[in-house]
């Protein structure tokens, strides 16, 4: 296990975007073992962008992105899909596994040719049922489930892969309030108590404020990121949408309409 202060995740002048076109720049973190961001910003701006971009699936533009003290281009697949797992939204492909069989596949870095699973490996299948509430799903295919359960399955999966980084492309998407704040709070102890990097993007700005360790807002300038308190002191939320149309209150850590 990384020890506690040290940088799992270090983003140094990080350029995304698509070919040559540039969709955001002077992208500057770092993340410690343990702790919960969220990537914040309008309709556009990059997260997703961002998102595939940490997780090797399209190339940067310029920067570095240094994952456990090495360069995420200096990884082989096969070594990288043991240090970072990817939840993306939509997965259909596998919507005819079990819910056992879905999470079972994130053990799939670590099986010999055969697929075959060691007593580790269902351990940590295991757990990962446990934690995410699905023992009693477990047997269900995964098309019969609802949006709420089958976010909890994918992130079941990511928690089997046992990777020190997770990444997810907006985890909340389709859920209600209550089961917003299900998945965030799971995604929370899943950080804090397995000692877990976990990066998402999201719309849910208030609810990063109240749960996250640290926000990282696209704001297609500095792309401010921090403790969510001192982003609020800064006034960095204010700036995020037109106050003509909507305002933040500091004090709430909410938006409110402007009359
Ligand atoms: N495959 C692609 N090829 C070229 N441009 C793309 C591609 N995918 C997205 N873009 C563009 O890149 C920019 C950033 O898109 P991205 O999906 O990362 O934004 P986002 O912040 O995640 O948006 P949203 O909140 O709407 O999901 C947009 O201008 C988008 O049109």
């Amino acid at each position: 296990m990384a020890k506690v202060d040290e940088n799992i995740l270090s983003i140094k002048d990080l350029a995304i975007g698509y070919d040559s076109r540039v969709v955001a720049e002077h992208i500057n973190f770092d993340l410690k073992a343990g702790m919960l961001c969220g990537i914040v910003g309008i309709n556009g701006i990059g997260k997703s962008t961002l998102l595939r971009t940490l997780g090797g699936f399209q190339p940067k533009i310029s920067g570095d992105i240094i994952l456990n003290h090495k360069n995420l281009k200096d990884y082989t697949a096969s070594n990288l899909s043991k240090e970072l797992s990817v939840v993306l939204t939509e997965q259909p492909a596998s919507k005819n596994l079990t819910v056992q069989e879905l999470i079972a596949l994130g053990r799939q870095p670590y099986t010999n040719w055969l697929g075959s699973l060691t007593e580790l490996d269902k351990e940590q299948i295991r757990s990962s049922v446990a934690a995410f509430l699905l023992e009693d799903l477990k047997h269900r295919k995964c098309h019969e489930l609802s949006d709420g359960q089958m976010q909890r399955v994918l992130v079941a999966r990511a928690m089997a892969q046992d990777t020190s980084i997770i990444l997810l492309d907006e985890p909340t998407t389709h859920l209600d309030l209550y089961h917003k704040v299900q998945i965030l709070k799971m995604l929370q102890e899943l950080a804090h108590n397995k000692h877990k990097t976990i990066l998402f993007t999201t719309h849910e700005i208030e609810l990063a404020i109240q749960l996250c360790d640290r926000i990282l807002i696209l704001d297609g300038k500095d792309q401010p990121f921090g403790d969510p308190c001192k982003l609020i002191e800064k006034q960095h939320f204010d700036r995020l949408f037109p106050s003509e149309m909507v305002k933040f209150d500091a004090k709430t850590g909410t938006y409110k309409v402007s009359k």
